[in-house]
This record gives C-alpha cells, structure tokens and sequence, in this order.
C-alpha cells in the first residue's frame, strides 16, 4: 500500500485535472446495472462491479466517485467491498471521492470527519460529499480534519434533482438565498485553505447562483442520465470552469461491462467536456 500523498489538497487536486481532464466519473452499482452487467445482487456482484470500474477509470480519470448508498445496501459485506474500492483507486493515482452526504450536529460530525477523512481509516478517501442542511458551520469537524489531513469536502448547495429547489432557493433571515448562503461560507472558508470547500451545483438547470466570490472547486453532477449535456456546461457555468468537475455516471456505466468499453466511454464523455469547457 502507498503512503498517503502529504501534498495540500488544493494542489493535489490541480495537479490531477491538469494532468487528466476535468471529468468526476461515478461508481454507482444501481441494481439495474448489475442486472445488465450480468452480476448477482450480492457482494459479490457489488465487488466485481466496483472492481471493473477501479480497472476501467482508475489509471485514466482525475476524480472517481463511489456512490455509498449501493454499498451500503450490502451491510458489512459492501462497506468492506467500498473500502477496498477507494484504497484501490488511490493506488492506481486516481482521487477517490466518496459520495456520503453526510451532515450532523457537531459532536457527531467528528465522528462522520473521522471515518471519511481521518488518517488511517479503513474509509477514508481524499475527499467526501457532505450536506449543510443541520447548519454550515455544524460542518467545522470535517473542515478542519480535511484541511489537517490533506484532504477535501463538496458541500451541497444546489442540487440537480427538481425537489432541491424549494428549500435551496427559498431566502433566510438575512435576505439571503439558502444555496448562496452556502457559497457564502465556502468560499469565506477557503480564503484560510485554498479550495479545501468545493460545492456541489447541479449541472441540470441554471442554478441561479453568484459563484463570483467563490474560487474552489464544484462538483457538477446532472450530465447524461439526468439530461444535462457536455455542452450545456458553458452555459450554465459561464464564469467557473477551472475547478468545474461534471461528475458523470450512469451514461458511462451503461458502456460496461467490458472494462476497455468502459474507459472508452469515460474518455470519450472527458473529451467532450474538455471541448465544451475550452
Ligand atoms: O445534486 C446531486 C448530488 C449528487 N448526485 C449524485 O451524483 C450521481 C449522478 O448519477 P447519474 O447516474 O449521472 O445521474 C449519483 O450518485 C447521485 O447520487 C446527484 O445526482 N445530484
């Protein structure tokens, strides 16, 4: 096993979407790929899917994205097939984002921070999703473990689904939108740790964000099954297209499940954003 890479996230990061490409390709064992992958709904089909892609993306994409919720399904079983999947990605020079979502009152946060950024944990991978609907500043554990260990989150701010909207958009006290309060506070974190704070900001609908004061990362997903396209990136994104990571998953997976069909997918679906973005 490698040592873990000491250098900040921020360059980490740059490095590997300067050296691979913007594209963040997901690992999402739906049950409907496995069916179609010819996999059994077991652990044993979870681990052969994951294994396929770790082989397929792992030497080729910047960023790779394990969905937890379909190794969760397995219990045990598919959370030890999860660490196995992010370990693996690391080796093979890819970061390994782990799409948990997670957001608790502060003294469980840490807990959350531990698991998924800490050094030296089965789960630990270079950066993680994280939701800010328990409060922003619920979230400072895993800030501050991130920024410690190397690491880096993507805090939700306005998602792709349609049913984000309402709460996302609906303004706070200070006459604020929800989402771009968010982007607030992301982008006031980072001017203490360059681009430790990435948003998530669906790629499916304008967002109606200022990202203007906001320098960091976003994690763009939306694009292929949920209608996004490469080319819609310019324009929805017309001002933040550095740090712009289009995460990519079902349309690729679908390529499976011959590994070289499928890092033919994703280095087509790359090129096209790399296009788009130029
Ligand atoms: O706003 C969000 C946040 C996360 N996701 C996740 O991204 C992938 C998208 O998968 P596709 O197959 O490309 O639709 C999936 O893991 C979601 O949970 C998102 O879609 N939107």
């Amino acid at each position: 096993m490698s040592e873990p890479d000491a250098r900040p996230w921020s360059e980490r990061l740059r490095s590997a979407v300067a050296g691979r490409g913007r594209l963040c390709v997901g690992i999402d064992p739906h049950p409907e790929l496995l069916d179609a992958w010819g996999l059994p709904h077991t652990p044993v089909g979870l681990e052969t899917f994951a294994h396929t892609c770790v082989e397929a993306f792992g030497g080729e994409v910047a960023v790779v994205k394990p969905q937890v919720a379909f190794f969760e399904a397995y219990g045990s079983a598919g959370i030890a097939v999860l660490e196995r999947t992010l370990a693996d990605l690391v080796e093979l020079g890819a970061l390994a984002l782990a799409d948990a979502k997670r957001g608790d009152i502060g003294s469980t946060m840490a807990a959350y921070a531990g698991a998924w950024l800490g050094d030296g944990s089965p789960l630990a991978a270079d950066a993680v999703t994280l939701s800010p609907y328990l409060g922003f500043d619920a979230l400072a554990p895993a800030l501050d473990v991130a920024a410690r260990t190397s690491r880096g989150v993507f805090v939700l701010a306005r998602t792709s689904n349609p049913e984000g909207g309402d709460l996302q958009r609906s303004v706070g006290s200070g006459g604020v939108g929800v989402a771009q309060s968010v982007v607030a506070a992301a982008a006031q974190r980072n001017r203490e740790t360059a681009d430790l704070v990435g948003l998530v900001v669906g790629a499916t609908r304008g967002h109606g964000l200022d990202l203007g004061e906001f320098e960091g990362p976003v994690l763009a997903p939306g694009v292929g099954a949920q209608g996004a396209t490469a080319s819609d990136l310019a324009s929805v994104f017309p001002d933040h297209r550095e740090l712009l990571l289009p995460n990519v998953s079902r349309s690729v997976l679908r390529a499976g499940p011959d590994p070289a069909a499928l890092r033919e997918a994703a280095v087509r679906t790359r090129d096209e954003i790399e296009a788009a973005l130029r």
